[in-house]
């Protein structure tokens, strides 16, 4: 039986590709590498290069693999500052592939869904930390698109006998221990990859954005979940709907917040570089501060983090070291 990883050619997705087959998986992967990156699709898995979006195409995917038990769904736009100045882009694409994957998945009967949901769905929550019962108020149009799925694979699932899990991850950081994988993306603006390139003298200075949050030093806070974890998470998701769990989201953090500062400290301490900083403006669409309470995931899925800011740090050190250019070396 086949699993298909749709956008296993991303940061994420190449991670999942790689672990499932090392567990033993039968994988296919999906991506138009809008974002992602060929070379970091390991060698075993089947590869189409596409559009999910693209009925013609996915149809024709579902045709030629025709054992799959499971889909692993990736693919989305997943910035929260672009899409405050694209909206449609990210309601085209994050909205507009799911959509297309669900009714091809229904054409051909296949089951089971796991997909990537967000933090930024709760907008600024009303409780910390957040569990899955505090109330979704996105506010950037990512966020939104992200719920919109979760809605929209809820009614899926009560209208079909399709089942889905919905893995809400906090901040995802980090790599494959041996750094033979990482994050590579074309623009980068996250925090812990651009701290990691001034650390290696690519760029001269991170700027932080904003110190004026309601949060001890005034930084934003939020609750980094470490790659290896992260993957182990869905495995064990797809595990429990195979084995008939019934249609569920989970929070994924470690219920521990780093402000960026202190994630700027401990990039410094695993480095041995300073890492010069400077404070700039705020960003638009950032809340103060994300923190998961990930119990649920833990009674459920039997999903315990165990990845902590600074070994999530100094995987993501290794594989920057070893790849300064990300897949083009
Ligand atoms: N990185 C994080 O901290 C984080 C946190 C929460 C949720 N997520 C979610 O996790 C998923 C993966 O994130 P990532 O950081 O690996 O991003 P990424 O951009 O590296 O990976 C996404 C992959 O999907 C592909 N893709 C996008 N649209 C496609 C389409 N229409 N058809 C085919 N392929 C398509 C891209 O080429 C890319 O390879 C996304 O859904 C994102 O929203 C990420
Ligand atoms: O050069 C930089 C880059 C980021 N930040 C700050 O660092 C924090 C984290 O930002 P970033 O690494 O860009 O991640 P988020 O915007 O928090 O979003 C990530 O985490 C979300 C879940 O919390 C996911 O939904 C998104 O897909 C994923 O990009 C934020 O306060 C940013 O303002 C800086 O200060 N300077």
């Amino acid at each position: 039986m086949t699993v298909l990883i749709l956008g296993g050619a991303g940061y994420i997705g190449s991670h999942a590709t790689d672990e499932f087959l090392a567990r033993g998986y039968d994988v296919a992967v999906v991506d138009n590498l809008s974002t992602g990156h060929r070379a970091a699709v390991a060698d075993k898995a089947r590869f189409y290069q596409g559009d999910i979006r693209d009925k013609a195409f996915l149809t024709d995917v579902f045709t030629q693999e025709k054992n799959i038990e499971g889909v692993m769904h990736f693919c989305a736009y997943s910035l929260v500052s672009e899409s405050m100045s694209k909206p449609l882009m990210y309601f085209e694409n994050n909205v507009g592939g799911a959509m297309t994957l669900l009714d091809v998945m229904q054409d051909f009967d296949v089951k089971h869904i796991v997909f990537s949901s967000t933090a930024a769905t709760f907008g600024i929550p009303e409780e910390m930390p957040i569990t899955e019962k505090t109330p979704q108020n996105p506010i950037n149009p990512y966020g939104e698109s992200k719920l919109i799925m979760e809605k929209m694979m809820a009614w899926q699932a009560a209208a079909t006998d399709m089942t889905y899990v919905a893995l809400r991850y906090f901040n995802v950081a980090g790599a494959k221990h041996d750094g033979s994988i990482g994050e590579a993306h074309k623009n980068e603006t996250h925090l812990i990859p651009i701290i990691l390139q001034v650390a290696l003298g690519q760029r001269d200075k991170i700027m932080i954005y904003g110190d004026d949050y309601q949060t001890e030093d005034g930084t934003c806070v939020r609750d980094y979940i470490g790659m290896t974890d992260l993957i182990d998470a869905h495995i064990k998701s797809l595990e429990y709907l195979k084995a008939g769990g019934q249609s569920d989201a989970f929070n994924l953090g470690t219920k521990t917040g780093y402000s960026n500062l202190q994630v700027l400290e401990t990039a410094r301490q695993v480095t041995g570089h300073a890492i010069a900083s400077e404070i700039g403006p705020r960003r638009i669409g950032d809340p103060d501060a994300l923190i998961a309470d990930s119990s649920k995931a833990q009674k459920i899925l039997a999903w315990t983090p165990t990845e902590k800011l600074a070994d999530i740090i100094k995987n993501a050190w290794t594989w920057h070291q070893n790849h300064p250019h990300g897949y083009e070396d």
